[in-house]
């Protein structure tokens, strides 16, 4: 049935506010005392579904924002306030928050669609548990398969135009540096004064294709990982940070993992589909 765009905006934003009302319920334990919170349109409404718990609820939990927007919403819901750098040697937050840009289905992620790949990627490797909110259009099987617009990069201005050379080298179609806002010129200006490259890669292969072909199943055919590709972006000087969130999982390392143990997506016909390390 055709639906206007407006019916589709709207489709899009009741998706976004099951999913974080479904994550928060499952996973944000009245025990705990360090919460994440990222970045997004999503993560507004995982703020309203906290604040929503009421004060007695929350009132001994410390959230953690992943940049200036986060922390807005942080202090407008009323709730505490902490800072990431402030969180003491040996000890991590027991939930994190986020939203993404684009999911694989070995929970794979590209972010920093809003330029705070960074700091989102301290807190949620900062976490016990790292889980991600998002709406039925971020599901794919591949990364860059649905995201088109590329990896953000954070990257030192300077380093820019090598880093662009660098980029296209490895094979990124067309890659720029992120405009600014309108009324900003410029390029945007990452929370840590950084600029965003976007670098677009034909989609990524993912461990379980590996697994696929050790089967005897199609492999990888000289395509490039999502671990690989990460591996190599990383290294070029300049780069600050990247926005694939790979490696291991949260059930698999005890800290430091940057995929979600769950990701949670608000469908189009108002259920929640849930994805698991264990049940993708
Ligand atoms: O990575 C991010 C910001 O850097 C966001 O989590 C990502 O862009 C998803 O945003 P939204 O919830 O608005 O779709």
């Amino acid at each position: 049935m055709a639906t206007t765009a407006q019916e589709q905006a709207q489709l899009v934003e009741t998706s976004k506010r099951l999913a974080a009302f479904q994550a928060v319920k499952d996973y944000l334990r009245p025990e705990y005392t360090r919460v994440g919170i990222g970045s997004g349109s999503t993560v507004v409404y995982v703020v309203e579904a906290i604040a929503a718990l009421g004060h007695d609820a929350t009132a001994n939990m410390s959230f953690y924002p992943t940049g200036a927007q986060s922390e807005e919403l942080i202090e407008a819901a009323g709730l505490n306030l902490q800072y990431i750098s402030k969180l003491p040697a040996g000890k991590q937050l027991d939930v994190a928050f986020d939203g993404a840009d684009e999911v694989d289905d070995d929970l794979n992620l590209i972010k920093g669609g809003g330029a705070c790949l960074w700091q989102e990627k301290i807190v949620a490797a900062s976490a016990k548990q790292f889980v991600c909110v998002a709406d039925f259009r971020k599901l794919a099987p591949r990364l860059g398969t649905a995201w088109k617009k590329g990896i953000p990069i954070e990257v030192l201005p300077m380093a820019a135009p090598r880093v662009l050379d660098e980029l296209q080298r490895l094979g990124s179609q067309n890659p720029r540096i992120r405009p600014g806002l309108p009324g900003k010129a410029g390029a945007i200006v990452t929370d840590n004064g950084m600029w965003i490259i976007d670098a677009p890669f034909a989609p990524l292969l993912h461990a379980k294709d590996s697994e696929s072909s050790a089967e005897g199943g199609s492999g990888s055919n000289g395509r490039g990982t999502v671990d690989a590709l990460a591996d190599r972006l990383i290294k070029i000087p300049g780069v600050a940070e990247i926005g694939l969130f790979f490696g291991k999982n949260g059930l698999e390392v005890a800290s430091g993992a940057q995929k979600p143990v769950a990701a949670y997506f608000g469908m189009a016909d108002g259920t929640v589909q849930v994805k698991t390390p264990g049940g993708v």
